[in-house]
């Protein structure tokens, strides 16, 4: 069966990575969740005293953009792909909400952006790969099969991602995720460079109401309608 590639953008915290991990499991193609790789940026930025303050050194960015090597493994006990940040693995560390606070502004950068496209691309040349963030099917891959745009109200997102760190153990206020859910949102929509927004020819999906099993199960759906289509 001819392999093709999946784009899933959309809000922060809606859903996607945990529809398009699945979704990869299941058809066996490579998933990459593009968020983490601007995430190990602004982790790098943070332990490498570029930032001061709320303030980012740009040009020491710009200078150490080519020391930023990320990559995902395997992890067999999650069975979830992994991030490395320079061969360590970070996975843990990007979650935070430290990073969560600081990554937009970081995303928002013109050459980070082009280093981040430049490897995600690469990643996507065999096609066979499920890629989530903002921009993959408008930036990325504008010629993805098939692309969707995921989102669901702020409220519902935040207390999704409050419900998540509880579960782990970890410190939260619903308001400062709330606050945090909202502020990337804007960021991430007001930006100059690949602004996120729904790609013309994505699919729409709410997924406020939905449980998640039901909306791995439509995604499963429109992922064989494309490949039907696809067929000689
Ligand atoms: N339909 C759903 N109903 C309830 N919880 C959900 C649903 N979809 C995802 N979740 C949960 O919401 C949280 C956020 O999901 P996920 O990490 O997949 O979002 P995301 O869009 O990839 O976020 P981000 O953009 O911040 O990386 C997770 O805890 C996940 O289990
Ligand atoms: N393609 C992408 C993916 C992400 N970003 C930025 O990174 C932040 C973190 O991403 P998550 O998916 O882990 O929430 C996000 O808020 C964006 O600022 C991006 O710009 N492009």
């Amino acid at each position: 069966m001819k392999k093709i590639t999946i784009a899933i953008d959309g809000f922060s915290s809606c859903g996607k990575s945990t529809m398009a991990k699945d979704l990869a499991r299941e058809i066996g193609y490579i998933y990459i969740d593009s968020g983490a790789m601007y995430r190990a940026v602004t982790l790098y930025s943070i332990e490498n005293g570029i930032f001061q303050g709320d303030r980012i050194d740009t040009e020491k960015l710009e200078k150490h953009i080519g020391d930023i090597h990320i990559s995902f493994q395997l992890n067999p006990e999650t069975g979830r792909p992994d991030t490395y940040l320079n061969g360590v693995n970070v996975e843990n560390k990007i979650r935070t909400m430290e990073v969560s606070s600081r990554v937009s502004p970081v995303a928002a950068l013109g050459f980070v952006r082009e280093a981040m496209v430049a490897q995600q691309q690469e990643m996507g040349k065999a096609k066979g790969i499920v890629m989530d963030g903002r921009d993959i099917g408008t930036t990325v891959f504008p010629d993805a099969e098939l692309k969707i745009f995921v989102t669901a109200t702020p409220e519902i997102r935040a207390q999704r991602r409050y419900d998540e760190l509880k579960a782990k153990g970890q410190e939260a206020s619903f308001d400062e995720i709330l606050e945090n859910v909202r502020q990337r949102d804007y960021i991430d929509q007001n930006r100059e460079v690949s602004p996120l927004r729904k790609a013309d020819d994505a699919l729409l999906l709410d997924n406020s109401n939905l449980t998640i099993a039901q909306q791995k199960e439509w995604l499963a759906e429109q992922f064989n309608i494309v490949v039907k289509e696809q067929e000689p």
